[in-house]
C-alpha cells in the first residue's frame, strides 16, 4: 500500500485525478471502476477540469461503478445513476454505450449480478478501481461480516450506513434497505486500486484498512492483500494513523 497524506479535500481529489488521469492518458480505452458518495467529488471536478482544459480523451474509456440503491430507477434523483450522470458522466466526452452501472430495478438480483460480472470479464476487467470507504469500513457497499470471495450481488445495508447515508435523504426512514454492489473478488481481481477518505469520521476507518488485522469484519482491510492500492487521505482521515505508517508515507501540502 502507498499512503499519500494530503492537507485538504481538494488536494484529496487532486491527487486521485492525477492517477485517473494518468491511467487513461496511457491507457485510452481504460476500463475505470468507479464509486460515489461525498468523497469521490473533488476528484469528479478536477478530471472534469482536465478534460476542459487540456482535453483529456474519455470517448475510449468504459466505466463500471460500484454498487446501486435497489428499487431505484436510473431518473430517480437519489439513484447512483443519476449521481453520476450529475457529478460526472454529463461533465466528460464519455460514451453512453460505455457507462454501466448495476440495474437497481432488476427483477432478478442473482441474475443481474452475474450478468454485470460477465460485461466486466467481457471488457477485459477493471484497470482501475476507486473507493471510497464507510464509516464501518465498507467498500462498495460490502458490510462488515462480508464473504471475501463475492462477486456482484444484492446486499442488506447497515444501520450505520443507513444512518450515514441518510443525509442524502430527507430522513433515514427514505434510505433504501438493499444494494446490489459489486463484491470484495470484483474489487480485489482490479489492476489497481486507489481508495479515498477524507474527515475525522473515517479515521477509525482508514485505520482499520491499513494496519488492522484482515478480517471480514472490516471489509476494506482485505486490500492490504491488494498488490497495488494507492490510500489518498486528508489529515484529519489519516489522524489514527500510527507514527510508523505516516513514515513511509508521502505527505502533500
Ligand atoms: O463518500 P461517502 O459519502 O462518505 O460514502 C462512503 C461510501 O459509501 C458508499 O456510498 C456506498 O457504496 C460508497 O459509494 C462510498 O464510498
Amino acid at each position: 500500500m502507498r499512503i499519500i497524506i494530503t492537507d485538504s479535500y481538494e488536494k484529496m481529489g487532486l491527487e486521485a485525478a492525477n492517477i485517473v488521469a494518468g491511467q487513461v492518458y496511457l491507457k485510452p480505452d481504460s476500463v475505470l471502476g468507479l464509486a460515489t458518495g461525498s468523497t469521490p467529488v473533488s476528484m469528479y471536478q478536477r478530471l472534469a477540469a482536465v478534460h476542459k482544459t487540456v482535453g483529456l480523451d474519455f470517448s475510449e474509456v468504459t466505466t463500471f461503478n460500484l454498487d446501486e440503491y435497489i428499487g431505484m430507477s436510473p431518473d430517480n434523483p437519489q439513484s447512483y445513476h443519476y449521481f453520476m450522470q450529475e457529478n460526472f458522466f454529463k461533465h466528460i466526452n464519455i460514451r453512453p454505450e460505455n457507462v454501466y452501472l448495476p440495474n437497481g430495478m432488476a427483477e432478478d438480483m442473482i441474475a443481474e449480478g452475474e450478468r454485470y460480472e460477465k460485461l466486466i470479464a467481457a471488457k477485459g476487467g477493471i484497470d482501475l478501481q476507486v473507493l471510497g470507504i464507510g464509516q464501518n469500513a465498507h467498500i462498495g457497499f460490502n458490510e462488515p461480516d462480508v464473504k471475501f470471495a463475492a462477486t456482484t450481488h444484492k446486499v442488506e445495508l447497515d444501520e450505520e450506513t443507513i444512518q450515514a447515508n441518510s443525509r442524502f435523504f430527507a430522513s433515514a426512514s427514505e434510505v433504501p434497505r438493499y444494494a446490489i454492489s459489486m463484491g470484495i473478488k470484483t474489487i480485489m481481481m482490479a489492476e489497481h486500486v486507489i481508495l479515498l477518505a477524507n474527515g475525522k469520521n473515517k479515521a477509525k476507518a482508514v485505520y482499520k484498512a491499513v494496519c488492522g488485522d484482515v478480517t471480514p469484519e472490516a471489509p476494506a482491510s482485505i486490500l492490504q492483500l491488494h498488490r497495488d492500492v494507492a490510500v489518498i487521505v486528508d489529515e484529519a482521515a489519516a489522524s489514527l494513523l500510527p507514527a510508523s505508517i505516516r513514515g513511509v508515507s508521502v505527505t502533500r501540502k
